[in-house]
């Protein structure tokens, strides 16, 4: 589904990802993990040509990105969905009309976008929530939010960076299960980026480890499934006795 050819990026003289093959298969999720500057959101942002590399082919689907031009690589991105750490909604938009800016930007047919809006907020659990503004969110619904407009354009391909690195360990483990359900019920392939391990072995199929801009290895994971959690006081304190609150 996804494949990285010998791929490098330099800014100026610094290899932030250096010579990277990579295949990630139909249905994964891929982890990529590594120190802070190891380049884990550099190959991600390569990966829709947010990033150009400068060598290297990347390949989506059969489709060589790097040999696309401007609007073939729009309708190419269509199948590739993002979302980020801070989740980058529109503040003054209503969830409803976030969802929609993907749908607008892809052309979609306008008479059909409301119902595809609706049945992506319901997918993500929010269909209550549609005229209410991001301000209004919490942490955890903001990412369903992201969630729902990167799915918006029937996507293929699902980019995460840092997705839960903004939300406490309940939040967190709630999207990681929703993107469990859009790789599970939808078929997408998610390459996840994460400095948490937990994080990674929670969701992911395989991991690649990043360091210093090149693959230090992939590696199989065993599926443990996503820790459960409970909004119960008593989870709170069992986990903050634990030490396992917050950050890894
Ligand atoms: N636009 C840029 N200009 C210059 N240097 C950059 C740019 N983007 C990234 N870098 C550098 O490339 C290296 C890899 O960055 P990247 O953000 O991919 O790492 P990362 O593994 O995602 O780190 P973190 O976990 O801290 O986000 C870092 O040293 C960073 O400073």
């Amino acid at each position: 589904m996804i494949q990285l050819q010998q791929v490098t990026r330099k800014f100026g003289s610094f290899m932030a990802v250096q010579d990277v093959t990579l295949t990630v298969a139909k249905g994964e999720i891929h982890g990529l993990i590594g120190a802070s500057g190891a380049g884990k959101s550099t190959l991600l942002r390569l990966m829709n040509l947010l990033e150009v590399p400068d060598s290297g082919n990347i390949f989506i689907n059969g489709q060589q990105l790097t040999a696309l031009k401007n609007a073939e690589l729009r309708e190419a991105r269509k199948s590739i969905g993002m979302i980020f750490q801070h989740f980058h909604l529109v503040a003054n938009k209503t969830v409803r009309d976030n969802v929609e800016i993907a749908l607008v930007l892809a052309n979609y047919p306008k008479k059909l976008r409301k119902a595809r809006v609706m049945e992506c907020l319901k997918f993500v659990g929010l269909e209550q929530f549609a005229n209410q503004y991001p301000a209004q969110l919490s942490g955890g619904q903001k990412q369903r939010v992201a969630i729902a407009r990167a799915l918006a354009n029937k996507t293929a391909v699902l980019l995460c960076d840092e997705p839960t690195s903004a939300l406490d360990a309940n939040t967190s483990a709630e999207i990681l299960r929703v993107l469990q359900k859009v790789n599970v019920e939808l078929g997408v392939t998610i390459v996840l980026v994460s400095h948490e391990l937990e994080v990674v072995k929670s969701i992911c199929h395989r991991a690649t480890v990043l360091d210093a801009g090149q693959i230090y290895e992939t590696v199989e994971l065993t599926p443990s499934g996503v820790l459960e959690t409970s909004h119960h006081p008593q989870s709170f304190v069992d986990q903050l006795v634990k030490g396992g609150f917050g950050h890894a």
